[in-house]
This record gives C-alpha cells, structure tokens and sequence, in this order.
C-alpha cells in the first residue's frame, strides 16, 4: 500500500511537471519525434537503449530543475544572490543533458536521414 502510494505521488509530480513547465512539454515532443524517427530507421536494441537513457535523462533533469525552482521560491521568494545560484545551476543541467541529447540524436538519426 505504500509503495502504491509513494508511485502515485511520484505520477503526480511528474503530471505536475508536464503541465506547468513549458521546457517539459518541448522535451516531450522532442522524445516523441525521436521515437517515431528510431521507429522509422529501425535502430539496433543497443542503439534504442542509448535512446531511452537520453531521453530519461533530459527529462530526469528537468524534474529536478522543477522541483529545486520550486524549494528556492518557497525559502527565497525575495531576490538573493544563492537563490540565483540554485536555479541558475539547475538550468545549465537541462542545458547540459539538451546539448548532449542533440549530439545522440545527430550520432543515431543524421546519416541515416541523408540516405
Ligand atoms: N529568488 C531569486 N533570487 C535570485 N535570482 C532569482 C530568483 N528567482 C529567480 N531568479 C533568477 O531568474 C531566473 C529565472 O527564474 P525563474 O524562477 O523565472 O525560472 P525560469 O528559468 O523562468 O524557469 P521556468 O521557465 O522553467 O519556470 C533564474 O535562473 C535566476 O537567475
């Protein structure tokens, strides 16, 4: 019963996410374009995997910048130079896992799509 409750909430912060976070929507379809192209192109299962975790980790990463987004406003809702700190930090993390997603996406996808 636990475990049952503790996964929904864990849903509920991922659905909150979704809704309210702009970045999460493009990643989404980002991840979704990606699928229908390693559908597409066929790609082996160790380049599907690769797929997966990059995806998990964008989105990983942009849960994180939400929930941290979300304490800083809570113990900082006036302007502090650690509170620019925190979300500036946790933003170059999504940065970071973007950057690299679009490097795996140009390595799975580019000559395939030139053929
Ligand atoms: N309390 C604060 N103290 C200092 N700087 C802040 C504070 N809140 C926000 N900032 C600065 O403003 C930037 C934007 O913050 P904001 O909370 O609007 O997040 P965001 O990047 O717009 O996120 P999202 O669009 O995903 O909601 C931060 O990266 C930070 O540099």
């Amino acid at each position: 019963m636990q475990i049952i409750m503790a996964f929904r909430y864990a849903i509920a912060g991922i659905i909150y996410c979704v809704r309210s976070q702009r970045h999460m929507k493009v990643h989404l379809l980002a991840a979704l374009g990606s699928l229908g192209l390693a559908w597409r192109f066929e790609l082996s299962g160790i380049e599907l995997g690769v797929l997966f975790l990059t995806i998990a980790g964008v989105i990983t990463a942009e849960v994180f910048n939400t929930a941290l987004e979300a304490l800083v406003d809570k113990v900082s809702p006036e302007f502090h130079p650690l509170a620019k700190i925190a979300k500036d930090a946790a933003a170059g993390a999504v940065l970071i896992q973007a950057v690299a997603a679009l490097g795996v996406g140009y390595v799975l996808f580019w000559d395939k799509m030139l053929k």
